[in-house]
């Protein structure tokens, strides 16, 4: 797993400093939480002997894990079903707290000052709802505004700023519990956001969306990100959201930490099976190998390069580099999907 385990090293991506003027960066440090739990016994013997001498069973769902992210940096938490991801989040926005090791968002740590965290960090869970179900959306980002203390006017502006991104004037004077999934996860993320906190948590946002509203929210999700300078943990099984969004992924499995590196990374660890076919200008050119780029066969005019060894490039490094070097009239790229890079990671990493 060359250059991927990154475990302990610390982010150093897109520095930029937050919205709010606070420091966006989150440091986990050897974070564990087990939960304890009572079995049930099987059948009316075993109910009574569980009500009399209660057997208790731990849990440990997150294992001392470490990880950074960089102010401004979006990093993809995945893992398998069950495997700590939201247990995680949970202890980073505060309504966790964690039984070893330590966290801290934006300098606060979270469960011990958990105001103070909630005005640095917007949270995001995909499957419930943080605004008022029987409010219309307009009240509830009413509501939000005073608890928040954000100043009217730049509430006026932030609320048209996500209108134009999410396209929310449409319902946001209905009430929260007849709008559909999608119009709601859009609102929430709207909420979430309108303190314009430097951190966010988002636990599987775009879950039950359709395409279309998916791609809308991936696009505020970039823009918030590039333009907003927010600092972005997100968890998702979803693996075209990750290869729109992320640049670097933490793998967890089991509540512990397996993996961390960049998408690049790990596509030249996981998954170098691309290949670029490239047609030349002038057929007659003499074709060299060039570093870490193989010639694996020519099909008349066109060149076929695979990768070459451990120090091979990504295929868009690749394709950068051969038609720097060679005149190409016609180019076609055969990358490995995402999702198959990512299910070789969970097998090497024996998280299936
Ligand atoms: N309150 C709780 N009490 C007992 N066990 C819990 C509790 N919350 C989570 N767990 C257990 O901790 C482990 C991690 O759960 P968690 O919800 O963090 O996983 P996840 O990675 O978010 O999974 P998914 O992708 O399915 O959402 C699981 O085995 C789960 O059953």
């Amino acid at each position: 797993m060359k250059g991927v385990n990154r475990v302990n090293s610390s982010a150093t991506v897109n520095g930029r400093s937050s919205s709010a003027g606070v420091n966006g960066s989150i440091q986990v440090r050897g974070l564990s939480r087990t939960f304890h739990t009572t079995v049930r016994r099987p059948g009316f013997t075993g109910a009574l002997k569980s009500l009399v001498s209660p057997e208790r069973v731990a849990k440990q769902a997150v294992s001392d894990v470490t990880f950074d992210v960089a102010p401004g940096e979006l990093l993809a938490l995945l893992g398998p079903n069950g495997a700590g991801k939201s247990t995680t989040i949970k202890m980073l926005t505060g309504i966790l707290t964690p039984t070893a090791g330590e966290a801290r968002v934006a300098g606060v740590v979270p469960y011990e000052e958990r105001e103070r965290n909630a005005r640095n960090i917007g949270a995001v869970f995909g499957q419930r709802t943080q605004l008022w179900w029987d409010l219309p959306v307009r009240e509830s980002f009413a509501i939000l505004r005073d608890i928040y203390e954000v100043p009217a006017a730049e509430h006026r502006a932030r609320l048209g700023e996500f209108d134009e991104l999410l396209d929310l004037s449409s319902f946001w004077d209905t009430r929260v519990r007849h709008l559909s999934l999608g119009q709601r996860v859009r609102c929430d993320l709207a909420a979430a956001l309108l303190h314009d906190p430097p951190v966010v948590f988002l636990d599987e946002p775009t879950i039950g969306m359709d395409v279309v509203v998916k791609e809308q929210v991936r696009g505020f999700l970039k823009h918030q990100v590039e333009e907003r300078g927010r600092t972005v943990l997100l968890t998702t099984h979803d693996m075209t959201e990750v290869g729109r969004l992320a640049e670097r992924v933490v793998l967890i499995n089991h509540g512990r930490l397996i993996l961390d590196g960049t998408l690049d990374e790990i596509r030249r660890t996981f998954g170098s099976t691309w290949q670029v076919r490239a047609t030349l200008a002038d057929p007659h050119t003499p074709v060299e190998p060039l570093p870490g780029i193989a010639l694996l066969r020519r099909e008349g005019p066109q060149m076929v390069f695979g990768p070459d060894g451990e120090e091979a490039p990504t295929v868009h490094q690749a394709l950068k580099r051969i038609i720097e070097r060679y005149e190409v009239s016609d180019v076609a790229l055969d990358e490995a999907d995402l999702e198959d890079v990512m299910r070789a990671a969970y097998v090497q990493a024996g998280a299936v």
